[in-house]
């Protein structure tokens, strides 16, 4: 696959779900067609955007995702079963876009339950997935106490895409960002070169009002200039007070020196961004940390495992 480094716009939305799913796959939809009429061709959804998030909702609305190069029209996919696996592949299909399907709660047949995003190409058919590897089991007195691993399993698998003619993008959800070693070993991918690197890490994600302020944009920020990446960080919007999760909003997206490009505040909407994957070679030529490394004084952990 030839990497030509095409500028794209990144569309990235911001929405409160309810009770509702048929509701909530609907109201997504409706966000991401007005991305796409915006000219975004890679367009992302939040954490959770098919239910509310918490860890008493993931049973109910979880569902099976089909393996990777179905479409909506696979006969191995079951409407009744799929709903939002099916509503995301036709959306993808219409608007001839890339989508990373933010995530959902997938059941599987081992009677398991994953955080997972759903990513597909302009087909509709799905590319991968991503399930969240670090669970969000946190206790901040007086803060927030969550923990997702009462009900949740964690993924183990990394996850990187191309988009053709534009480069790839790597994709971790939500707690994954505060782990620096997933998105170090995506931008320096597999090769000596480092040339299958990402241009950049998407993250859908739930921060709260306890952690949002403290770590959302500090992360973003220190995710992308470690790495000379873009970043985007893609919130449910706040929700009603008192109702629910607390959800950061704050929708963002990050260059390669680490400047907040643009960003939402907690009210529903959708952020439009040029994105430009050329750039990293300037910022790399102007400040050299990715060949100035010394791993004869330290190890590259990069390359350490898979
Ligand atoms: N919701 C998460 O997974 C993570 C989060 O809110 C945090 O790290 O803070």
């Amino acid at each position: 696959m030839s990497i030509l480094n095409r500028p794209q716009k990144l569309g990235l939305i911001q929405f409160a779900t309810g009770a509702d799913k048929s509701t909530n796959l609907s109201r997504a939809s409706d966000f991401v067609r007005q991305a796409a009429s915006s000219g975004a061709s890679i367009v992302v959804l939040p954490e959770c955007f098919n239910s509310p998030y918490g860890t008493q909702h993931f049973s109910s609305y979880a569902e099976p995702i089909p393996s990777p190069g179905s479409t909506s029209t696979s006969t191995t996919v079951s409407a009744d079963l799929s709903p939002s696996f099916i509503a995301m592949s036709n959306l993808a299909k219409d608007l001839k876009i890339h989508l990373i399907a933010g995530s959902i709660p997938e059941s599987t047949s081992d009677n398991k339950i994953y955080n997972t995003a759903m990513i597909f190409n302009p087909l509709g058919e799905l590319i991968t997935t991503h399930r969240k590897i670090h669970l969000f089991d946190i206790d901040i007195p007086g803060g927030i106490t969550f923990k997702e691993s009462d009900v949740l399993s964690a993924g183990n698998t990394p996850t990187v895409f191309s988009v053709p003619e534009v480069g790839n993008i790597g994709v971790g959800i939500c707690y994954d960002v505060r782990f620096p070693e997933l998105a170090m070993m995506a931008a320096r991918g597999k090769e000596q070169d480092g040339k299958d690197g990402v241009f950049m890490m998407v993250y859908p994600g739930a921060f709260n009002t306890t952690t949002g302020p403290m770590h959302w944009e500090l992360l973003a920020r220190a995710r992308a200039v470690d790495n000379q990446i873009y970043v985007a960080m893609c919130s449910p919007a706040r929700g009603e007070e008192g109702k629910g999760y607390p959800a950061y909003g704050h929708t963002m997206v990050v260059g390669p020196k680490g400047e907040v490009m643009k960003e939402l505040q907690t009210e529903e909407g959708v952020l439009v961004v040029e994105v430009v994957p050329e750039k990293l070679q300037e910022v790399r030529r102007n400040i050299p940390v990715t060949t100035q490394r010394r791993f004869d004084v330290y190890a590259d952990v990069s390359k350490a495992k898979p």
